[in-house]
């Protein structure tokens, strides 16, 4: 039984104080975290302030991005070794704004999905078609690809422990959700390319969330599917009591 996971990605929106406002509105009323994870992603500047907020909470703290050295001279960038040590639990790699806005290769992300493990964090890798690729008819071809490339030496023990977020670019900010049937088909997609990467056991352990125009409305239906095991949702998860909503979204 996959445990379902609910994470928030305020992408570039918050600063410091309304971030610890927003995480003392909430954490009375999280769902325990043995049940239910909840995750904020926030900007590298809010992380200490989300951290402080969230000690003794069942709020899991993610950040939205980390360079894949340790240290260097790498001007602007942010160290998964600095993350762990502050106490970060998820970085999210391979957003497609990082890959479109920032120009990352599948190779950065893999790096960092690997740098993130020897840091002891966990990734949230994002995988997705933009619009024309869909239009193509070739969405599975390219998140399969994507995956692929994504995961590369990376060890069963590790991907068994990760999240990979499947977001479809047209869906994202949109208002426009991909059907949950949509959502289903190419999470089932990212679950069969894990299997055939490694095995079905690893497939079976994988979480899978969706992410693209989620809010209260339409996550239970969302979450419902087979291979969906949580959702990255921006927009909506940047007020407390949707977030809220989001997250008992089983209640
Ligand atoms: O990481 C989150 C996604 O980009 C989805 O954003 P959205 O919920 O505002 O569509």
């Amino acid at each position: 039984m996959r445990k379902p996971i609910i994470a928030g990605n305020w992408k570039m929106n918050m600063n410091p104080t309304q971030t610890t406002e927003f995480v003392n509105a909430i954490k009375a009323n999280l769902p325990k975290f043995d049940q239910t994870e909840s995750v904020i992603g926030a900007p590298a500047v809010d992380l200490p302030a989300l951290l402080e907020a969230a000690k003794g909470t069942d709020l899991k703290v993610a950040a939205e991005n980390c360079y894949f050295e340790e240290a260097g001279a790498f001007t602007g960038e942010t160290s998964p070794k600095t993350l762990n040590e502050m106490g970060v639990d998820y970085v999210i790699i391979g957003h497609s704004e990082r890959r479109d806005y920032f120009h990352e290769t599948d190779e950065d992300i893999n790096k960092k999905a690997h740098a993130i493990f020897k840091n002891n964090m966990t990734p949230i890798f994002c995988c997705g078609e933009s619009l024309e690729t869909r239009e193509a008819g070739k969405a599975e071809e390219w998140v399969s690809n994507q995956v692929t490339e994504g995961l590369k030496g990376l060890s069963a023990d590790q991907v068994s422990s990760m999240v990979i977020a499947y977001e479809p670019i047209w869906a994202i900010g949109t208002g426009k959700t991909a059907s949950a049937d949509q959502a289903q088909e190419i999470c089932a997609v990212v679950r069969q390319t894990v299997a055939k990467l490694y095995d079905q056991t690893v497939a079976d352990k994988v979480r899978i969330q969706y992410g693209g125009s989620v809010k209260p409305a339409n996550v239970k239906e969302i979450m419902g599917k087979e291979d969906i095991d949580g959702g990255l949702v921006g927009g909506a998860s940047m007020e407390p009591a949707s977030f809220l909503d989001l997250v008992h979204f089983n209640d």
